[in-house]
């Protein structure tokens, strides 16, 4: 099929031959003028499918040429050819570089040009503007999208770099082209830093399967370090011969910077920034195992904040989050960089001195961080004091694997509180012991309730105007039928941790009722009998519905009833506790702060609770020392509170003249303690209705 080509001429004369040899030609002669009409027409006439557009460059100045532009334009996707003299060559030049597709001697029409060879010119045009039109294309996307690339010659050679690549290397495409691709960038394996070879080499070696590192690091121009992801194929020609190969790589700092902040963040607290229990499991295997190849003893130091929960209960979480990040801030300060100071959880920190050559030496680490510590932490407007128990566990004597070590340093930090706080101690084996008294007291305190292995004995208080008994204090036994007599100080805190504390409280407080009537009934009314309500237990939500039923099921009177809760149970949710108050005093029911004076309470909040006595703690009575001591000050300040408060106050812990004296003095109102009495079973107390108090 004959090509169709519109033949645009000013002078028609040097194309008439052509137009006759292809005989569906169609042509001038035209005008500057015509221009617009002409560009209209072969707008319209390459929509009806022309093959080609010959222009006559005869227009030989600055006007002429801008015609042609508007030509070019209005032919767009159709090859332009374009026809000059040969002397002319720079005009037939300029007219390519605007867009013409090639251009043709006016020689070869004086030369009688054949048809056939004009079609194959205007074939060969064709298809080069396919290919221009897809190069144009391939190029655009290339330098559109994010990804780099760079393609190279059989030698290595860059032939070609993508604007992306451009940029993350640091090299222009016509700086890069011809150089060897390493020249341009380099890459190593981000976990080792070792250099990598180009991925593009294995393609070229013919070794496409290679493994890759799957994290690597291209290093551009200035020496900047750029995680990537890359990949690479061969470049083949038309007989699938290798040529050359390309590599596509991305930038991958946004999800290698996002990787990292995730696995930080599953990997450290979120309240003090410090590696979390995971993290330390994992540094101190770490530990273990380097320690086994070199003579260092890995050291734990298992620490818990002491009376952390009476500073958060009281004060609230905000002050108790605040107190730990500042106590985070000061360990950090007492150990190496290498060390890692960890929270494990609450108010635990764990910390590894991984690379301790003497293990005693801890010691030493251990009396840094309890001096640290000792001084008063100022949170807001508040001055805190707190002071830590220090469990000490060294590889290999105390465990061999990270979940060994930790526990045994728990044990012995266990072991520090019971020997009066601010201490460390060191694991030793004994220690375990303990642990496992702890887990036997707990089975068997499950089997106590059914078994009957509980009774109460009673402590009186007593008047010290009159020396009257007032009242009297229940207090839990456990008589284990192996054990024999088991102090409530053994057990108690076992069963708030395992939460027996609500059913044996129950217990209690029925047997406490039951007793009150036992007694009226025994022509003694009226005994007032405070018993112990834990933190656990009152928190409960049927508490009260729980306290009412036994009153209502023993028939005992509230008004002979006593709660004594701690001012930290108070304190923990200041609003609850002030309802449920109101619900008891309601009742009849009379409230006690016990333990007074060992915790934070405001005393502002403390004088919104309805409260009837205040019963000062038996460590500032047995520390009484005279009128200039501090704690003579204290029990002697507290006894004029409750006095202003129109409270009750009684000293706990009384055992000497002395002591007593002093509360009298003050006018203190009423005293317990081994001075008047031990406490003793229902039976004696009972007695001792009868006979009064000895002291
Ligand atoms: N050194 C000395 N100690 C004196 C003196 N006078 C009384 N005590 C002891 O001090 C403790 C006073 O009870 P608490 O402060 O409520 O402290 C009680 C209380 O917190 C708890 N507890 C006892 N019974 C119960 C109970 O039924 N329920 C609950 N939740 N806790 C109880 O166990 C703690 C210890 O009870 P106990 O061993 O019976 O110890 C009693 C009592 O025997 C004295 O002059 N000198």
């Amino acid at each position: 099929m004959a090509n169709r080509v519109l033949i645009i001429s000013a002078v028609t004369d040097d194309v008439l031959a052509l137009r006759d040899a292809l005989g569906n030609a169609r042509d001038g002669p035209f005008d500057v003028e015509d221009v617009p009409a002409l560009a209209a027409g072969v707008q319209r006439l390459a929509a009806g499918g022309i093959d080609a557009v010959l222009l006559n460059l005869t227009l030989p100045d600055a006007q002429g040429m801008t015609c042609f532009d508007r030509l070019y334009e209005a032919a767009c996707h159709i090859p332009i050819l374009t026809l000059c003299d040969l002397d002319d060559e720079a005009q037939a030049k300029e007219a390519v570089q605007r867009g013409a597709q090639g251009w043709l001697s006016r020689g070869y029409f004086d030369n009688y040009l054949v048809p056939q060879s004009l079609r194959n010119v205007i074939e060969r045009m064709k298809v080069e503007q396919r290919l221009y039109i897809a190069q144009t294309r391939a190029q655009i996307t290339l330098n559109s999208i994010g990804d780099a690339v760079i393609s190279v010659d059989m030698h290595g050679c860059v032939d070609y770099l993508n604007v992306a690549a451009e940029r993350m290397t640091g090299w222009s495409r016509d700086e890069a082209r011809g150089r060897r691709v390493d020249d341009i960038l380099a890459i190593v394996d981000n976990v080792t830093g070792r250099p990598i070879p180009n991925p593009l080499e294995y393609i070229l070696r013919g070794d496409p399967s290679a493994d890759l590192a799957d994290e690597c690091v291209l290093i551009d121009r200035q020496g900047s370090r750029l995680p990537i992801e890359d990949s690479a194929a061969p470049i083949h020609d038309w007989n699938r011969h290798l040529v050359g190969a390309v590599m596509v790589f991305r930038d991958i700092s946004h999800n290698v910077a996002l990787t990292a902040k995730m696995r930080h963040l599953a990997q450290h607290d979120f309240l003090t920034n410090l590696p979390s229990r995971m993290l330390l499991n994992d540094r101190v295997s770490l530990a273990i195992a380097l320690a086994r190849r070199s003579n260092a003893y890995p050291v734990l130091l298992f620490l818990d904040l002491d009376k952390f929960k009476h500073i958060n209960d009281s004060l609230g979480h905000g002050v108790g989050d605040q107190l730990l990040q500042a106590v985070a801030e000061r360990l950090l300060a007492c150990v190496r960089t290498s060390d890692t100071v960890s929270r494990y959880g609450g108010d635990e920190f764990v910390i590894l001195l991984a690379d301790e050559r003497h293990p005693q030496d801890a010691a030493l680490t251990a009396e840094k961080i309890l001096h640290a510590l000792a001084t008063p932490f100022l949170i807001g407007e508040q001055e805190l004091h707190t002071s830590t128990s220090i469990g000490i566990g060294v590889f290999p004597f105390d465990g061999t694997d990270a979940v060994t070590l930790i526990k045994n340093a728990d044990t012995a930090m266990y072991h520090a509180k019971e020997r009066g706080r601010n201490n460390y101690q060191f694991f030793h084996q004994a220690m375990n012991q303990r642990a496992v008294e702890r887990q036997l007291i707990e089975s068997n305190l499950r089997r106590a309730l059914e078994q009957s292995e509980f009774t109460l004995h009673y402590q009186p208080k007593v008047d010290l105007q009159n020396h009257r008994i007032t009242g009297v204090e229940a207090l839990l036994r456990w008589m284990h039928p192996e054990w024999g007599l088991v102090q409530p100080e053994r057990f108690i805190a076992i069963a708030e941790e395992c939460g027996l504390i609500v059913p044996i409280g129950r217990w209690v407080l029925r047997e406490a009722c039951l007793q009150i009537v036992r007694w009226r009934e025994a022509s003694i009314p009226g005994v007032s009998i405070a018993v112990n309500v834990s933190a656990v237990e009152f928190r409960q939500r049927d508490f009260f519905d729980h306290a009412l039923a036994i009153l209502e099921e023993t028939g005992a009177d509230p008004a002979c009833l006593q709660l004594e809760l701690t001012e930290t149970v108070l304190m923990r949710d200041v609003a609850t506790s002030a309802d449920l108050l109101a619900r008891f005093k309601a009742l009849g029911v009379k409230i006690a702060v016990d333990d007074f004076g060992t915790g934070y309470s405001s005393l502002s909040y403390l004088s919104q609770f309805p409260i009837d006595v205040l019963k000062i703690d038996q460590s500032f009575v047995r520390a009484i020392d005279g009128e200039a001591g501090k704690n003579g000050a204290i029990v002697g300040a507290v006894i004029d509170m409750g006095r202003n408060l129109h409270q009750r106050v009684i000293a706990e812990g009384v055992e000497d003249e002395e002591q007593l004296a002093f509360l009298k003095a003050h006018e203190c109102n009423e005293a317990q303690g081994y001075l008047f009495s031990r406490p003793v079973d229902a039976a004696l107390m009972q007695a001792m209705f009868g006979t009064g108090i000895a002291a």
